[in-house]
């Protein structure tokens, strides 16, 4: 998919299967809109073949419409409509809509149902975003960034609600740049960079280190030039050193005992006090770092 000259998704192959949560995950501009506006037919792909629930978007929108729900990064509705109104009159475009009550409590809508649209904060409209998806009881639902500008609570709920779709049988196939999101939500991740697809698996096989520590270090003041150099001479072979900021590291190396003690011997060599200094499984943000040499927001 192109934006005139420039390419947005790019050789991208992916595959859902029914029932499951799928997560598309990829930093600003990686193209998880585009990808996804694709398989929702609105936009049309320049080569490549797209089926969504064994249809093709374009040429059987019609029949497709009907099977699939669409939650849209923004907008959506008018800007004058009231929000229960707005979920209304979508309800009343489905043969057998669920009943719109239920959703407005479930999403915790009902404190502002009679509020324009245009006034609803950025998490109520995305909260009537993910209601208008589900209200026809779809057996397939895009979710862009179900969670974007929602406080910690209606964040919650939200995948809550999503817990509950994938339990009904729906498929659930969203985009996040959060990597918690992806991790708690996700049966099967599809991590995007630059419009390609640079890793795909479950949550525990992409962050499965095999024999692999991650250590974050995190220290009093900055660090002289030469640390990375020098820490990885202390660590040895094997070990991966990427310096995040003037005074954080990402280490990865052999998961042995005497890996953190000699981190530790180090910033005592280099008269650097340790504030934090943590040994884990690694996590989606280490493994998009490992992949791209970048963070993921
Ligand atoms: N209508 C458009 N015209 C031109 N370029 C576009 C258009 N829409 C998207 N792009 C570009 O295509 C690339 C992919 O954008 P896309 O919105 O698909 O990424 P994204 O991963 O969804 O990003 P975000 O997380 O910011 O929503 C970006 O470089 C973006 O600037």
């Amino acid at each position: 998919m192109a934006y005139g000259a420039k390419t947005a998704v790019d050789g991208l192959s992916l595959r859902v299967e029914r029932g499951t949560v799928t997560a598309v995950l990829g930093p600003n501009g990686a193209g998880k809109t585009t990808t996804l506006e694709t398989c929702e037919g609105y936009r049309r792909p320049q080569a490549g073949v797209v089926r969504v629930l064994g249809l093709d978007p374009q040429r059987q929108r019609g029949a497709l419409l009907p099977r699939i729900g669409v939650m849209l990064q923004s907008g959506g509705a008018w800007s004058g409509v009231r929000a229960v109104e707005m979920l209304d009159h979508v309800a009343a475009m489905h043969a057998h809509p669920l009943p719109t009550p239920v959703l407005v409590e479930r999403l915790g809508l009902g404190d502002c149902g009679k509020t324009p649209y245009r006034r609803l904060s950025g998490g109520q409209q995305q909260r009537l975003g993910l209601a208008m998806a589900l209200v026809g009881r779809p057996e397939l639902v895009f979710v862009d960034e179900p969670t974007a500008g929602m406080d910690p609570q209606a964040r919650r709920t939200t995948w809550d609600l999503l817990e509950e779709v994938r339990a009904d049988g729906v498929t659930v196939v969203l985009t996040t740049h959060h990597m918690d999101e992806a991790e708690h939500l996700a049966d099967h991740i599809h991590i995007i960079d630059h419009g390609r697809l640079i890793a795909t698996g479950t949550p525990s096989e992409l962050t499965r280190g095999g024999s692999t520590a991650t250590i974050r270090l995190v220290v009093n003041r900055p660090f002289p030039e030469s640390a990375p150099e020098s820490l990885r001479t202390e660590l040895g072979p094997g070990t991966e050193i990427r310096q995040l900021d003037a005074v954080s590291m990402l280490i990865s190396g052999p998961a042995d005992p005497t890996t953190l003690g000699r981190v530790s011997r180090w910033c005592e060599a280099h008269d650097v006090l340790p504030q934090t200094l943590t040994l884990g499984q690694r996590n989606l943000e280490d493994v998009f770092l490992e992949l791209t040499g970048r963070g993921l927001s």
